[in-house]
């Protein structure tokens, strides 16, 4: 525990799960030169993004429940191994219906990645040290996203299409070699803590999971944290910035940094108020995304396209729920036992990506269908203009309001069964803050 060779493990897993990201992302960043090789409409490229999430989401239980019993490893070495098959599909794709089977295969292999990793965690260190370095993994990983930002779409400019896509997939051929090298569930000596059940107990722990208001809070907390973000970076932030607001190509792919870079900053920070106010947590939740919310409405509600210090505004916020959401899995580890945690994670780390390929799909159908109305009325076509993407964004408000609709009946069940179980009473923090204010004043 907390060796060197824990270190190691760390950091070799952290690399497979940035690489991971920068394959996840590399579509967001050649989602225009899809437009061009593909000739398709905005709805059929979203389908690409879209269809990947679906996979990466559908994955996530069945996924827990495999490192459960075969140890994360296994799963991180078969993921990787697909996502790198996915890519080379998608290099020499003729077609976009060849380019879906790759990004299915990408979806598929991305599932594996993150929950083996905080898995691989909890076995190779201990104490209050997992959650912090739970936050930064998350933000290692995230680095991927400049990756797939910078090297990638200058290969994608330079190089065009193919090789692109090529040197993406040996990222993946890399990190697989050096994970069958360095990787091991566990330190030498240490229990073995795959169970061997049969599948009846495996999904007996699964249903029970899932039953657990703590594992829905922690779903929803996910479902309404990362989603704007991940809509933004996986598909429609760079359509949106350059041909909406008519930033350049390369602000926008900046942009996506700053929203990788304010989520770095974030992530430690919300792993220690996470860490110091447990009972807090879906506040902390809530607060990021009426932020979020709030941003997005000024946005929105801009008389013309918003300035620049608008954008960055809105992705330093949108950043901030990347790591916001690993609140969620937190939820998951403090609600469950050890021996369902694995599954606990998978149902909670659907939360997100389930939100995003709705809101993906949406924005991308409400788009297609202004410019047929455009169209219709004689219009030249402009499917990507200022005002489309106005109106389609505003499905977030839709999506999002709903999971913190849930997210509030979830927490209410949660305390309930605190209160129930545990004699803990969690006051609304309005209350706490002036009991807080109170004593601070000494009445
Ligand atoms: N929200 C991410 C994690 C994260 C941390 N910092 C920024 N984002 C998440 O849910 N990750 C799951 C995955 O597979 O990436």
């Amino acid at each position: 525990m907390n060796s060197r060779r824990a270190w190691l493990i760390f950091g070799i897993g952290a690399f497979l799960y940035l690489v991971a990201v920068l394959q996840r992302t590399s579509l967001g960043v050649a989602g225009v030169a899809a437009s061009e090789r593909f000739d398709s409409s905005a709805a059929a490229l979203s389908m690409l993004a879209v269809l990947q999430l679906v996979v990466y989401a559908s994955l996530q239980i069945p996924v827990g429940v495999l490192i459960d019993r075969f140890g994360p490893r296994a799963l991180m070495l078969v993921g990787t191994s697909l996502m790198c098959i996915g890519q080379i599909v998608v290099a020499f794709s003729p077609s976009i219906t060849v380019a879906v089977i790759g990004r299915v295969l990408v979806g598929a292999g991305d599932a594996a990645i993150f929950i083996s990793l905080i898995r691989l965690l909890s076995s190779w260190f201990s104490g209050s040290l997992v959650p912090q370095l739970s936050q930064w993994l998350g933000n290692i990983g995230q680095l991927g996203q400049v990756l797939s930002a910078v090297p990638f779409a200058w290969a994608l400019l330079y190089f065009g299409w193919t090789p692109a896509f090529v040197a993406a997939a040996s990222a993946s051929a890399l990190a697989l070699f050096l994970g069958i090298l360095c990787l091991r569930d566990r330190p030498r000596g240490a229990p073995d803590g795959r169970h061997t059940g049969s599948l009846r107990t495996a999904m007996h722990h699964l249903r029970a999971a899932m039953k657990r208001p703590g594992t829905q809070l922690g779903f929803w907390s996910h479902f309404v944290s990362q989603s704007s973000g991940t809509v933004f970076t996986m598909f429609w932030g760079i359509p949106f910035l350059v041909f909406g607001v008519g930033l350049s190509p390369e602000t926008a792919a900046l942009m996506l940094l700053v929203l990788v870079g304010s989520g770095m900053v974030a992530g430690p920070i919300l792993g220690l108020l996470t860490a110091r106010f447990p009972l807090r947590r879906s506040s902390l939740v809530l607060g990021i995304v009426y932020v979020i919310g709030l941003v997005w409405t000024v946005v929105l509600l801009w008389p013309e396209e918003p300035p620049l210090w608008l954008i960055v505004l809105l992705v330093v916020v949108m950043g901030v729920g990347g790591p916001g959401s690993l609140i969620g899995l937190d939820f998951a580890r403090t609600f469950n036992p050890m021996r369902s945690l694995g599954s606990a994670n998978g149902i909670v780390n659907m939360g997100g990506f389930i939100a995003s390929f709705v809101m993906i799909f949406l924005v991308g159908a409400i788009l297609d269908l202004l410019d047929h109305a455009r169209v219709a009325a004689g219009e030249p076509s402009d499917l990507y203009s200022y005002d489309s993407f106005r109106l389609a964004f505003l499905v977030q408000y839709i999506v999002i309001g709903f999971g913190v609709a849930m997210l509030l009946h979830a927490r209410h069940r949660t305390r309930r069964q605190m209160k129930h179980e545990e004699g803990i009473e969690v006051a609304p923090i309005w209350v706490a803050l002036s009991r807080r204010l109170r004593r601070h004043r000494g009445e």
